[in-house]
């Protein structure tokens, strides 16, 4: 008669198995250490990593930086657009940055790609995004901004919060003041002058204190746009490009300035550039401006979410983006005196 076995042989079968699957999991761990240090080790040695000197990067040792960057997971995805993703990268309580990790573009192109990125780098101003450093490989690029807490301009007019909690009036215009500094900068402080050639809402940064800050500038110019985002054109946004734009491809300041008066009319309208209506209707958001102003009717075209705001300066706006917005790239204004104009209408009050 056969007996069944003792107790302690199920027991110390039990134990082998777990000191096996202990065994399995641990070297499963190490063998994903050691890919992932390579991975870091080899992007560290193929690349090359500038972070340009100031009170936020002294204390930052950029190899330190870069062993963060490699552990950027879908977790700290922020965003997409055409040129690559956007990750928030944390590096203490105090310190974080916006990581673009760029989509590789052409090789021979890198000399030209550091030169202009040391010149974004040298580029200072409280309407602007700081870069604070880039880092280039052979697989990838990626550069470090200052990260911007209240996201896009996009996404405060058309997105979730807009429903909740839509932008008031002194908030847009002094949005619509900020962003005319940053490009006027660009276009007339720096030496040589900077051309953006795509100026869009989504393109404009909120800072900690919701002040406007330009982002971007110089990367339509240096990289081809992601072919499968559907947004970008050639240099530019569908929606924002100046119809000059369309005959000649050249990108001037005065093609920013009409960008410019598309992204006032959406302040002042609430309305995408691209918004299902106009196209449904065959129409653009710079066409039906226009009719409404020619009728005088713009409280009509006002922001439905806007309750309360003065109606003589919304006007006041209306008519800055009217002339932004000329056909005639040579009777357009340039952005220093757009700058002028949006200041006198507070100071007119
Ligand atoms: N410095 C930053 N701080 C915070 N968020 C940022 C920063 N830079 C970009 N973002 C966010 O990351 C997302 C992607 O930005 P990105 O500039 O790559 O694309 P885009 O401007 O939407 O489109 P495109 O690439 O066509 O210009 C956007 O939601 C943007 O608000």
């Amino acid at each position: 008669m056969g007996s069944s076995p003792p107790l302690v042989f199920y027991i110390t079968i039990c134990c082998i198995a777990f000191i096996i699957s202990k065994i399995i999991i641990s070297l499963l761990c190490y063998k994903r250490w050691v890919r992932k240090r390579r991975i870091i080790e080899e992007s560290l040695s193929g690349g090359k990593m500038v972070l340009f000197r100031s009170p936020t990067t002294q204390a930052l040792s950029a190899k330190a930086l870069m062993k963060k960057t490699m552990k950027l997971t879908n977790k700290d995805i922020i965003g997409s657009g055409g040129y690559g993703t956007v990750y928030k990268l944390v590096v203490d309580e105090t310190t974080a940055f916006a990581v673009k990790r760029l989509n590789k573009g052409n090789d021979n192109k890198d000399l030209g790609f550091e030169r202009e990125l040391n010149t974004m780098g040298d580029i200072k101003h409280r309407n602007i995004v700081t870069l604070h450093g880039y880092y280039i490989a052979p697989q990838f690029n990626l550069l470090i901004y200052e990260l911007m807490p209240n996201g896009g301009l996009d996404a405060l007019l058309h997105g979730k919060s807009a429903a909740e909690k839509p932008l008031d009036w002194p908030s847009r215009y002094r949005i619509a003041v900020g962003a005319a500094r940053g490009l006027s900068y660009l276009h007339h402080d720096c030496i040589p002058h900077i051309i953006h050639r795509d100026i869009k809402s989504s393109n404009i940064l909120l800072d900690q204190n919701m002040d406007a800050r330009v982002s971007d500038f110089g990367l339509a110019t240096m990289m081809e746009p992601d072919q499968t985002h559907v947004s970008t054109m050639v240099a530019g946004t569908f929606g924002y490009l100046p119809p000059e734009y369309f005959e000649t491809g050249r990108a001037t300041t005065k093609g920013d300035v009409y960008s410019f008066g598309v992204v006032l009319l959406e302040l002042l309208t609430g309305k995408r550039p691209t918004d299902e209506s106009f196209i449904e209707e065959g129409s653009r958001l710079v066409t039906w401006v226009k009719g409404v102003m020619e009728e005088k009717r713009e409280e009509h075209a006002i922001d439905s979410r806007l309750v309360c705001f003065p109606t003589e300066e919304v006007k006041e706006v209306f008519a800055v983006a009217d002339k932004c917005l000329d056909p005639d790239p040579s009777k357009r204004p340039t952005m220093f005196e757009v700058v002028k104009m949006l200041e006198q209408i507070k100071s007119d009050k």
